[in-house]
C-alpha cells in the first residue's frame, strides 16, 4: 500500500514528494522493519517520540507523530491522536478484516470470559466456526494463540481478524482496549454489556469515566446493529436508556424483571427459568451462581441474534465442559471441594462467595485471596469485608507482585484489613497459603481460592510456575492416604 492512499484514507493533509510503499505498521520502534510506517505514542510508560530516530533506523518508511515540527531524517508527518490513526490505519492497511466475520464485542467488570465461552460452545456446537480473542487465550481457526492481552494492540488485533477464516469473531472488549482506541477501525454486528461495578479506579478516575468509557463500545455497532444490555444495577439500565433515545440499534434487555426481553427466575442450584414473548424454557445452568445465570442468559440472547433458536441453545449448553479457573472444581480425598476462581473484584467476589456458600451450606468455607501490586487500592477493604462475611476463614496471600515490592505489597494488604472482630490469616507465600486452608479445613469443607485462576505464579512464590489448581494437586500428592 502506498503511503498517500493511507494518508488520504486517514484524512491526514500533507504535502509530502515521496510516496513510499508502506510494507507494514508499528507503534513499536524496536518491531520495526524496513518500509514500515511507524506512529509515535505518547504511552503511560514512554514516549513513542523519543524512539523515532530508532524507527528511522530500524528502516522506518515514513513516521506519524503528534509534535508539530520535523523529526528525524526521513519522511515525518504531522497529526493529532496517533492512537486512533494507528488502529484505523492498521484496519485499512489489512483491507478491513473485520468485514469477514460476524463481529461481537463483550464488556462489562466480570463475566466476559464466561459469557464469550458460553457463546463460542453455541456456535460450535450449531455448526458455526468461530474465533474469541480474550484473556485465557486467543482461538482462531481452530488453534489456541497465547494472549498477553484480553483486547490486543491495534496492529495485532487487525492481524488476528485477517488471519482468522472464522465465521464469527467473539471478543472481550476491556475497557482499556476501548480507551486506548485498540479497537477504532473495527464495526461489530452486536455488543453485550453485563455489568459494570468498582474496578480499574486506578486508571479510569471515577465510576462515572469507567461508565462512558465502556458504554462507548456500543457506537461501534452497524447501524441496526443489536445491542445486548443486562438491566440489572444502575450502569445497565442508563445505558439502555441513553441508546434508546438516540439510536436505531436492536435493544435486548436481559435480567430479571418481566419488562426485560429476555428473563430470568428461579434461578436454583442447577437450573433456572428463562422466558422471552411466549417461549419458557428451563435451562441447566453450566456454572454455578446466579451471575452465570445472567452470563448464560446473555450468551442465548446473542446466539439468537445470529439464528440460533433458543432451545437448540439450552440443548447445546448440556455439553458445556467449563472454563479454566471459573468456577473450576476439584474434591481431596477426606472429601473437601475446592474451587478455583478468577474472582478479583468486590462484585464478582461477591457472587462467587455466595454461590460457593450456598454449595457449602451448613459446612465451612475457607477462602484464600490475595492482591495485585500496583492495582486499584480502594477495593481492596471491600474485598476483604465480603471475604469474612461469607467465610469461616479468610487466609489472605499475595496475588501478583506486578512490579511492586514484595513488603510493600503486605503492607499495603495489613493496611486494608476492616477492624473486626473476625480475622484474616496473612500466609506470604500463596502455595504455602492454600496448604493451610487444604489442611486446617475439616473434612468435607469447601475451600474457595479467587483471585489468579488458571494462570501460573510469578515472581512471588516458593512453587513458581505453578497455578493455583497445581498447587491444589501437589496438596493432595502429598498427602495421599497410605495403602495398608
Ligand atoms: C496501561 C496500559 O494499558 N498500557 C498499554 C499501552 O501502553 P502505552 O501506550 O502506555 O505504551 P508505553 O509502554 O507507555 O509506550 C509508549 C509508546 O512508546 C513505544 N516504544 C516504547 C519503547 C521503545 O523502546 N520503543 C517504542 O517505540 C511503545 O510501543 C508505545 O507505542 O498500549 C500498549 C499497546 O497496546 C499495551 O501493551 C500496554 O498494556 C500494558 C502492558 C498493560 O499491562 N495493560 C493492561 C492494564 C491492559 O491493557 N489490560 C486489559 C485488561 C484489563 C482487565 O480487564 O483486567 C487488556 O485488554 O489486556
Ligand atoms: N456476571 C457476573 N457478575 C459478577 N461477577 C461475575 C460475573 N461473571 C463472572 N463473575 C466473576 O468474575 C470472575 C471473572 O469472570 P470472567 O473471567 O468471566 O470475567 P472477565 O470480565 O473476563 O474478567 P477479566 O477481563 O478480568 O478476565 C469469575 O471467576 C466470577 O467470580
Amino acid at each position: 500500500m502506498k503511503l498517500k492512499a493511507l494518508l488520504s484514507h486517514l484524512s491526514i493533509p500533507t504535502v509530502i514528494e515521496d510516496d513510499p510503499l508502506i510494507t507494514g505498521i508499528t507503534s513499536h520502534s524496536k518491531k520495526v522493519k524496513p518500509g514500515n510506517l511507524f506512529f509515535a505514542i505518547s504511552g503511560v510508560q514512554a514516549d513513542g517520540h523519543q524512539y523515532i530516530q530508532e524507527a528511522f533506523d530500524n528502516g522506518a518508511a515514513a513516521v506519524i507523530g503528534e509534535y508539530d515540527e520535523n523529526i528525524g531524517p526521513g519522511v515525518y508527518i504531522y497529526a493529532e491522536e496517533t492512537k486512533r490513526l494507528l488502529s484505523l490505519a492498521a484496519s485499512f492497511f489489512y483491507e478491513e478484516p473485520y468485514r469477514k466475520h460476524k463481529m461481537t464485542g463483550i464488556t462489562g467488570t466480570n463475566g466476559k470470559t464466561t459469557t464469550s465461552f458460553l457463546l463460542q460452545h453455541i456456535l460450535h456446537v450449531h455448526g458455526m466456526t468461530s474465533a474469541l480473542f480474550g484473556t485465557v487465550y486467543h482461538y482462531i481457526n481452530s488453534e489456541i494463540v497465547k494472549s498477553s492481552h484480553t483486547t490486543p494492540d491495534p496492529v495485532t488485533l487487525q492481524k488476528m481478524l485477517l488471519r482468522s477464516n472464522d465465521e464469527v469473531v467473539v471478543m472481550e472488549v476491556s475497557s482499556h482496549g476501548i480507551e486506548q482506541n485498540r479497537i477504532d477501525g473495527i464495526t461489530y454486528d452486536q455488543a453485550i454489556f453485563l455489568n459494570l461495578t468498582h474496578d480499574h479506579l486506578d486508571y479510569h478516575g471515577t465510576m462515572e469515566s469507567y461508565f462512558l468509557c465502556k458504554s462507548k463500545l456500543f457506537s461501534y455497532l452497524k447501524n441496526k446493529g443489536t445491542a445486548i444490555i443486562c438491566s440489572e444495577g444502575e450502569y445497565g439500565k442508563r445505558l439502555r436508556d441513553d441508546l434508546r433515545s438516540k439510536s436505531d440499534l436492536q435493544i435486548w434487555t436481559y435480567g430479571k424483571r418481566k419488562s426485560d426481553d429476555f428473563y430470568i427466575e428461579d434461578v436454583g442450584i442447577d437450573s433456572f427459568n428463562l422466558v422471552h414473548e411466549t417461549l419458557q424454557v428451563t435451562v441447566s445452568l453450566p456454572l454455578p451462581g446466579e451471575y452465570n445465570a445472567l452470563n448464560t442468559t446473555a450468551a442465548i440472547a446473542a446466539a439468537l441474534d445470529y439464528g440460533i433458536p433458543i432451545k437448540n441453545s439450552v440443548e447445546y449448553l448440556k455439553s458445556f465442559a467449563g472454563i479454566p479457573g471459573r468456577f473450576e472444581e476439584i474434591t481431596l480425598n477426606n472429601g473437601t471441594e475446592v474451587i478455583v476462581d478468577y474472582a478479583h473484584t468486590p462484585d464478582g467476589v461477591s457472587q462467587v462467595l455466595e454461590a460457593a456458600s450456598k454449595k457449602a451450606g451448613v459446612r465451612p468455607l475457607y477462602h484464600v485471596f490475595g492482591f495485585r501490586g500496583n492495582r486499584d487500592l480502594t477495593k481492596r477493604t471491600e474485598m476483604i469485608k465480603i471475604s469474612l462475611e461469607y467465610s469461616t476463614k479468610t487466609v489472605l496471600t499475595v496475588d501478583d507482585l506486578n512490579g511492586l515490592d514484595r513488603d510493600q505489597l503486605l503492607q499495603e494488604t495489613k493496611e486494608a484489613i476492616p477492624r473486626s472482630s473476625h480475622q484474616p490469616v496473612i500466609i506470604e507465600d500463596r502455595t504455602d497459603a492454600i496448604f493451610f486452608a487444604l489442611k486446617e479445613a475439616p473434612a468435607n469443607s469447601v475451600v474457595i481460592i479467587t483471585g489468579k485462576g488458571p494462570e501460573k505464579y510469578k515472581e512471588t512464590y516458593n512453587h513458581p510456575s505453578t497455578s493455583d489448581l497445581d498447587s491444589v494437586e501437589l496438596y493432595q500428592t502429598l498427602n495421599k492416604p497410605t495403602c495398608i
